[in-house]
Protein backbone atom coordinates (compact mmCIF):
# COMPACT_ATOMS: atom_id res chain seq x y z
CA UNK A 1 0.00 0.00 0.00
CA UNK A 2 1.89 3.07 -1.39
CA UNK A 3 -0.13 5.44 0.42
CA UNK A 4 -0.88 5.02 4.43
CA UNK A 5 -3.65 7.56 5.75
CA UNK A 6 -0.63 9.55 7.16
CA UNK A 7 1.23 9.86 3.74
CA UNK A 8 -2.00 12.05 2.79
CA UNK A 9 -0.50 15.54 2.01
CA UNK A 10 -2.38 18.98 2.30
CA UNK A 11 -1.62 18.97 -1.51
CA UNK A 12 -3.51 16.09 -2.07
CA UNK A 13 -6.55 16.35 0.77
CA UNK A 14 -7.14 19.59 -1.41
CA UNK A 15 -7.04 17.69 -5.22
CA UNK A 16 -9.54 15.08 -3.86
CA UNK A 17 -11.97 18.14 -3.62
CA UNK A 18 -12.18 18.81 -7.39
CA UNK A 19 -13.75 17.02 -10.49
CA UNK A 20 -10.65 16.98 -11.91
CA UNK A 21 -9.54 14.02 -10.20
CA UNK A 22 -8.06 11.23 -11.91
CA UNK A 23 -9.01 8.38 -11.07
CA UNK A 24 -6.65 5.95 -12.98
CA UNK A 25 -3.56 6.70 -11.61
CA UNK A 26 -4.44 5.16 -8.27
CA UNK A 27 -4.69 1.44 -6.78
CA UNK A 28 -7.74 0.36 -5.25
CA UNK A 29 -6.19 0.08 -1.77
CA UNK A 30 -5.16 3.79 -2.22
CA UNK A 31 -8.78 4.32 -2.71
CA UNK A 32 -9.99 2.71 0.17
CA UNK A 33 -7.46 5.47 1.99
CA UNK A 34 -9.12 7.99 0.15
CA UNK A 35 -12.60 7.18 0.63
CA UNK A 36 -11.65 7.21 4.16
CA UNK A 37 -10.50 10.80 4.60
CA UNK A 38 -13.35 11.90 2.92
CA UNK A 39 -15.58 10.47 5.64
CA UNK A 40 -12.80 12.13 8.11
CA UNK A 41 -12.95 15.71 6.60
CA UNK A 42 -16.58 15.85 6.54
CA UNK A 43 -16.27 15.49 10.50
CA UNK A 44 -18.38 12.35 9.86
CA UNK A 45 -16.49 10.13 12.41
CA UNK A 46 -16.93 13.09 15.30
CA UNK A 47 -20.50 14.04 14.37
CA UNK A 48 -21.70 10.40 14.92
CA UNK A 49 -18.89 9.01 16.58
CA UNK A 50 -17.95 6.50 14.18
CA UNK A 51 -14.92 4.80 15.07
CA UNK A 52 -12.10 4.53 12.51
CA UNK A 53 -11.93 0.54 12.68
CA UNK A 54 -15.69 0.48 11.66
CA UNK A 55 -15.15 3.24 9.00
CA UNK A 56 -12.52 1.14 7.55
CA UNK A 57 -13.97 -2.62 8.12
CA UNK A 58 -17.44 -0.82 6.36
CA UNK A 59 -15.22 0.44 3.18
CA UNK A 60 -13.13 -2.85 3.06
CA UNK A 61 -16.71 -4.93 2.87
CA UNK A 62 -18.45 -2.26 0.67
CA UNK A 63 -15.04 -2.33 -1.81
CA UNK A 64 -15.48 -6.42 -1.53
CA UNK A 65 -19.46 -6.44 -2.82
CA UNK A 66 -18.07 -5.05 -5.96
CA UNK A 67 -17.99 -6.76 -9.13
CA UNK A 68 -15.22 -6.68 -11.53
CA UNK A 69 -16.99 -5.85 -14.38
CA UNK A 70 -16.44 -3.25 -17.26
CA UNK A 71 -17.84 -0.44 -15.99
CA UNK A 72 -20.08 -0.87 -12.75
CA UNK A 73 -16.99 -1.59 -10.54
CA UNK A 74 -15.19 -0.60 -7.54
CA UNK A 75 -13.66 2.23 -9.38
CA UNK A 76 -16.88 3.53 -10.61
CA UNK A 77 -18.36 3.83 -7.10
CA UNK A 78 -14.84 5.84 -6.04
CA UNK A 79 -15.67 8.23 -8.95
CA UNK A 80 -18.92 9.10 -7.98
CA UNK A 81 -18.31 8.94 -4.35
CA UNK A 82 -15.68 11.45 -5.26
CA UNK A 83 -17.15 13.88 -7.50
CA UNK A 84 -19.70 14.15 -4.57
CA UNK A 85 -17.35 14.98 -2.51
CA UNK A 86 -16.24 17.48 -5.06
CA UNK A 87 -19.33 18.74 -5.55
CA UNK A 88 -20.20 19.22 -1.04
CA UNK A 89 -17.24 21.49 -1.19
CA UNK A 90 -17.43 23.26 -4.14
CA UNK A 91 -21.30 24.39 -3.46
CA UNK A 92 -20.30 24.67 0.19
CA UNK A 93 -23.28 22.90 1.21
CA UNK A 94 -21.53 21.82 4.25
CA UNK A 95 -23.40 25.33 4.98
CA UNK A 96 -26.78 24.88 3.48
CA UNK A 97 -27.79 21.15 4.83
CA UNK A 98 -27.29 19.57 7.79
CA UNK A 99 -24.24 16.89 8.36
CA UNK A 100 -26.64 14.03 8.69
CA UNK A 101 -27.87 15.15 5.14
CA UNK A 102 -24.36 15.00 3.86
CA UNK A 103 -23.56 11.83 5.44
CA UNK A 104 -26.51 10.46 3.42
CA UNK A 105 -25.96 11.53 -0.10
CA UNK A 106 -22.14 10.36 0.59
CA UNK A 107 -22.55 6.89 1.91
CA UNK A 108 -25.31 6.60 -1.04
CA UNK A 109 -22.57 7.45 -3.76
CA UNK A 110 -20.43 4.80 -2.01
CA UNK A 111 -23.45 2.46 -2.20
CA UNK A 112 -25.30 3.01 -5.02
CA UNK A 113 -24.06 0.00 -7.53
CA UNK A 114 -23.32 -2.73 -5.04
CA UNK A 115 -23.33 -5.70 -6.49
CA UNK A 116 -23.79 -4.57 -9.77
CA UNK A 117 -24.06 -7.94 -12.13
CA UNK A 118 -23.04 -5.79 -14.93
CA UNK A 119 -26.61 -6.38 -16.84
CA UNK A 120 -29.25 -3.43 -16.52
CA UNK A 121 -32.62 -3.67 -15.31
CA UNK A 122 -34.12 -4.00 -18.65
CA UNK A 123 -31.70 -7.39 -18.73
CA UNK A 124 -32.80 -8.57 -15.26
CA UNK A 125 -37.17 -8.20 -16.05
CA UNK A 126 -36.50 -9.95 -19.70
CA UNK A 127 -34.55 -12.50 -18.75
CA UNK A 128 -36.80 -12.93 -15.48
CA UNK A 129 -33.87 -13.52 -13.19
CA UNK A 130 -33.57 -13.68 -9.81
CA UNK A 131 -33.87 -9.97 -9.19
CA UNK A 132 -36.43 -9.01 -11.31
CA UNK A 133 -38.71 -11.86 -9.21
CA UNK A 134 -37.49 -10.88 -6.10
CA UNK A 135 -38.40 -6.99 -7.01
CA UNK A 136 -41.24 -7.79 -9.03
CA UNK A 137 -39.52 -6.00 -11.98
CA UNK A 138 -39.53 -2.19 -9.50
CA UNK A 139 -35.67 -1.07 -10.20
CA UNK A 140 -34.34 -4.83 -9.29
CA UNK A 141 -30.83 -3.35 -9.49
CA UNK A 142 -31.46 0.01 -7.36
CA UNK A 143 -33.46 -2.53 -5.11
CA UNK A 144 -30.88 -4.71 -4.45
CA UNK A 145 -27.39 -2.32 -4.42
CA UNK A 146 -29.44 -0.65 -1.44
CA UNK A 147 -30.26 -4.02 0.46
CA UNK A 148 -26.60 -4.81 0.22
CA UNK A 149 -26.13 -1.87 1.72
CA UNK A 150 -28.43 -2.42 4.69
CA UNK A 151 -26.85 -6.17 4.65
CA UNK A 152 -23.47 -4.54 5.17
CA UNK A 153 -24.68 -1.86 7.37
CA UNK A 154 -26.14 -4.80 9.92
CA UNK A 155 -23.01 -6.18 11.06
CA UNK A 156 -21.93 -4.36 13.93
CA UNK A 157 -18.29 -4.58 12.94
CA UNK A 158 -18.80 -2.35 10.08
CA UNK A 159 -22.08 -0.45 11.37
CA UNK A 160 -21.00 3.09 10.79
CA UNK A 161 -24.34 4.40 12.04
CA UNK A 162 -24.75 2.06 15.24
CA UNK A 163 -23.93 5.24 17.54
CA UNK A 164 -27.02 7.14 15.73
CA UNK A 165 -29.88 7.83 17.60
CA UNK A 166 -32.94 5.74 16.35
CA UNK A 167 -34.78 9.19 14.91
CA UNK A 168 -30.91 10.13 12.93
CA UNK A 169 -30.70 6.11 11.78
CA UNK A 170 -34.56 6.14 10.55
CA UNK A 171 -33.64 9.62 8.81
CA UNK A 172 -30.25 8.04 7.18
CA UNK A 173 -32.33 4.77 6.05
CA UNK A 174 -34.86 6.65 4.61
CA UNK A 175 -32.84 8.95 2.70
CA UNK A 176 -30.11 6.51 1.83
CA UNK A 177 -33.13 4.16 0.59
CA UNK A 178 -34.46 7.48 -1.79
CA UNK A 179 -31.15 8.47 -3.24
CA UNK A 180 -30.11 4.83 -3.84
CA UNK A 181 -33.12 4.40 -5.82
CA UNK A 182 -33.05 7.43 -7.34
CA UNK A 183 -30.01 6.14 -9.32
CA UNK A 184 -32.52 4.53 -11.72
CA UNK A 185 -32.40 6.44 -15.16
CA UNK A 186 -36.33 5.40 -15.98
CA UNK A 187 -36.78 7.79 -13.16
CA UNK A 188 -34.74 10.40 -14.58
CA UNK A 189 -37.33 12.81 -15.97
CA UNK A 190 -39.65 12.79 -12.98
CA UNK A 191 -36.91 13.81 -10.70
CA UNK A 192 -35.37 16.23 -12.70
CA UNK A 193 -38.78 17.98 -13.69
CA UNK A 194 -39.49 17.94 -9.99
CA UNK A 195 -36.35 19.80 -9.80
CA UNK A 196 -36.68 22.13 -12.71
CA UNK A 197 -39.76 23.24 -10.43
CA UNK A 198 -38.22 24.15 -7.22
CA UNK A 199 -35.09 25.43 -8.02
CA UNK A 200 -36.20 29.42 -9.01
CA UNK A 201 -38.35 29.42 -5.86
CA UNK A 202 -35.70 26.71 -3.82
CA UNK A 203 -35.32 26.56 -0.15
CA UNK A 204 -33.51 24.98 2.18
CA UNK A 205 -35.67 24.47 4.69
CA UNK A 206 -37.88 22.77 2.79
CA UNK A 207 -37.86 19.10 3.67
CA UNK A 208 -38.89 18.04 0.11
CA UNK A 209 -36.71 20.42 -2.13
CA UNK A 210 -33.93 19.12 0.48
CA UNK A 211 -34.92 15.43 -0.85
CA UNK A 212 -35.16 15.90 -4.18
CA UNK A 213 -32.05 17.75 -4.39
CA UNK A 214 -30.18 15.25 -2.77
CA UNK A 215 -31.45 12.81 -5.14
CA UNK A 216 -30.02 15.35 -7.96
CA UNK A 217 -26.91 15.39 -6.17
CA UNK A 218 -26.26 11.52 -6.36
CA UNK A 219 -27.60 11.28 -9.94
CA UNK A 220 -25.51 14.37 -11.25
CA UNK A 221 -22.74 12.47 -9.46
CA UNK A 222 -23.36 8.97 -10.68
CA UNK A 223 -23.22 10.08 -14.46
CA UNK A 224 -20.69 12.61 -14.47
CA UNK A 225 -17.58 11.17 -15.75
CA UNK A 226 -17.79 13.45 -18.79
CA UNK A 227 -17.36 16.68 -16.81
CA UNK A 228 -13.93 15.29 -15.72
CA UNK A 229 -11.04 15.62 -18.25
CA UNK A 230 -11.08 13.87 -21.44
CA UNK A 231 -8.01 12.16 -20.63
CA UNK A 232 -9.75 10.44 -17.16
CA UNK A 233 -13.36 10.36 -19.23
CA UNK A 234 -12.80 8.81 -22.49
CA UNK A 235 -11.85 5.72 -21.23
CA UNK A 236 -14.99 4.89 -18.91
CA UNK A 237 -17.12 5.25 -22.01
CA UNK A 238 -14.96 2.40 -23.12
CA UNK A 239 -16.14 0.49 -20.18
CA UNK A 240 -19.16 1.35 -20.37
CA UNK A 241 -19.61 0.26 -24.15
CA UNK A 242 -17.90 -2.58 -23.26
CA UNK A 243 -20.33 -3.79 -20.39
CA UNK A 244 -23.27 -2.51 -22.62
CA UNK A 245 -21.86 -5.45 -25.82
CA UNK A 246 -21.46 -8.28 -22.98
CA UNK A 247 -25.22 -7.81 -22.51
CA UNK A 248 -26.46 -6.92 -26.00
CA UNK A 249 -24.35 -10.44 -26.86
CA UNK A 250 -25.95 -12.29 -23.78
CA UNK A 251 -29.39 -10.95 -25.10
CA UNK A 252 -28.96 -11.84 -28.84
CA UNK A 253 -27.46 -15.47 -27.81
CA UNK A 254 -30.79 -16.05 -25.23
CA UNK A 255 -33.09 -14.23 -27.98
CA UNK A 256 -34.18 -11.99 -25.79
CA UNK A 257 -35.26 -8.11 -27.23
CA UNK A 258 -31.63 -6.26 -27.63
CA UNK A 259 -31.30 -2.06 -26.50
CA UNK A 260 -30.47 -0.52 -29.59
CA UNK A 261 -27.59 1.96 -28.22
CA UNK A 262 -25.92 -1.59 -26.50
CA UNK A 263 -25.80 -3.29 -30.11
CA UNK A 264 -21.97 -3.72 -31.01
CA UNK A 265 -23.25 -3.74 -34.90
CA UNK A 266 -25.58 -0.72 -34.25
CA UNK A 267 -23.76 1.91 -32.05
CA UNK A 268 -21.57 4.70 -32.60
CA UNK A 269 -19.45 5.19 -29.89
CA UNK A 270 -19.56 9.50 -30.80
CA UNK A 271 -23.30 9.56 -31.33
CA UNK A 272 -24.40 7.51 -28.69
CA UNK A 273 -22.31 10.31 -26.50
CA UNK A 274 -23.55 13.31 -28.42
CA UNK A 275 -26.86 12.80 -27.95
CA UNK A 276 -26.41 11.42 -24.47
CA UNK A 277 -24.52 14.51 -23.82
CA UNK A 278 -27.36 17.14 -25.30
CA UNK A 279 -30.48 15.26 -24.46
CA UNK A 280 -29.46 13.64 -20.62
CA UNK A 281 -25.83 15.37 -19.20
CA UNK A 282 -26.77 19.43 -20.44
CA UNK A 283 -30.31 19.78 -19.47
CA UNK A 284 -29.70 17.80 -15.98
CA UNK A 285 -26.10 19.60 -15.21
CA UNK A 286 -27.74 23.21 -16.22
CA UNK A 287 -29.97 22.08 -13.80
CA UNK A 288 -27.91 22.43 -11.07
CA UNK A 289 -25.76 25.46 -12.07
CA UNK A 290 -28.98 27.45 -12.01
CA UNK A 291 -28.53 26.45 -8.30
CA UNK A 292 -24.97 26.61 -8.12
CA UNK A 293 -23.60 29.21 -10.29
CA UNK A 294 -19.86 28.37 -9.48
CA UNK A 295 -20.26 24.88 -11.04
CA UNK A 296 -20.67 26.45 -14.18
CA UNK A 297 -16.36 26.46 -14.95
CA UNK A 298 -16.06 23.29 -12.79
CA UNK A 299 -18.96 20.74 -14.55
CA UNK A 300 -20.92 22.95 -17.30
CA UNK A 301 -17.40 24.22 -18.76
CA UNK A 302 -15.94 20.47 -19.25
CA UNK A 303 -19.07 18.72 -20.58
CA UNK A 304 -19.61 21.25 -23.21
CA UNK A 305 -16.21 21.04 -24.55
CA UNK A 306 -16.93 16.80 -24.23
CA UNK A 307 -19.79 17.50 -26.77
CA UNK A 308 -17.58 19.25 -29.25
CA UNK A 309 -15.08 16.63 -28.80
CA UNK A 310 -17.63 13.81 -29.90
CA UNK A 311 -19.37 16.09 -32.00
CA UNK A 312 -16.00 16.56 -34.12
CA UNK A 313 -15.35 12.62 -33.72
CA UNK A 314 -19.12 12.05 -35.15
CA UNK A 315 -18.20 14.43 -38.52
CA UNK A 316 -15.22 13.14 -39.01
CA UNK A 317 -16.09 10.11 -38.83
CA UNK A 318 -19.26 10.56 -41.50
CA UNK A 319 -16.46 12.42 -43.84
CA UNK A 320 -14.94 8.92 -43.76
CA UNK A 321 -18.23 6.91 -44.20
CA UNK A 322 -19.00 9.39 -47.55
CA UNK A 323 -15.40 8.79 -48.78
CA UNK A 324 -15.40 4.91 -48.33
CA UNK A 325 -18.66 4.85 -49.92
CA UNK A 326 -17.71 7.34 -52.92
C1 LIG B 1 -32.80 7.64 -19.91
O1 LIG B 1 -32.07 6.44 -19.66
C2 LIG B 1 -30.85 6.33 -20.25
C3 LIG B 1 -30.35 7.32 -21.11
C4 LIG B 1 -29.10 7.15 -21.69
C5 LIG B 1 -28.33 6.02 -21.40
N1 LIG B 1 -27.04 5.81 -21.90
C6 LIG B 1 -26.61 6.34 -23.07
O2 LIG B 1 -27.24 7.09 -23.74
C7 LIG B 1 -25.20 6.03 -23.56
C8 LIG B 1 -24.88 4.60 -23.61
N2 LIG B 1 -24.19 6.82 -22.93
C9 LIG B 1 -23.81 7.00 -21.66
N3 LIG B 1 -24.39 6.39 -20.58
C10 LIG B 1 -23.79 6.70 -19.37
C11 LIG B 1 -22.74 7.58 -19.22
C12 LIG B 1 -22.44 7.65 -17.85
N4 LIG B 1 -23.27 6.83 -17.21
N5 LIG B 1 -24.08 6.25 -18.13
C13 LIG B 1 -25.01 5.26 -17.79
C14 LIG B 1 -24.54 4.02 -17.41
C15 LIG B 1 -25.43 3.03 -17.06
C16 LIG B 1 -26.79 3.26 -17.10
C17 LIG B 1 -27.26 4.51 -17.48
C18 LIG B 1 -26.36 5.51 -17.84
C19 LIG B 1 -26.91 6.89 -18.26
C20 LIG B 1 -22.21 8.21 -20.37
O3 LIG B 1 -21.26 9.00 -20.33
N6 LIG B 1 -22.77 7.87 -21.57
C21 LIG B 1 -28.83 5.04 -20.55
C22 LIG B 1 -30.08 5.21 -19.96
ZN1 LIG C 1 -23.57 4.16 -11.01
Amino acid sequence: LHLSSLQVTEELREHLKTPIFDNWQWEEAEMLVLLQVMFTDLDFLVAFHIELEVLQNFLLEVYCHYNNIPFHNFQHCFCVTQMMYGLIWLTDLRGKLATIDLLIMLTSALCHDLDHPGYNNVYQINAQTDLALRYNDISPLENHHCAVAFGILSKPECNILKNLSSDQYKHVRAGMIKCILATDMAKHNEILNKFKVMQPVFDFTNKDHKEVLMKIMVKVSDISNEARPMAVAEPWLDCLLQEFFNQSDTEKLKGLPVTPFMDRDKVSKPSSQTSFIRFVLLPLFTELTKLFPCLEQHILEPVRRALNYYSEMERASKDEKELFCF
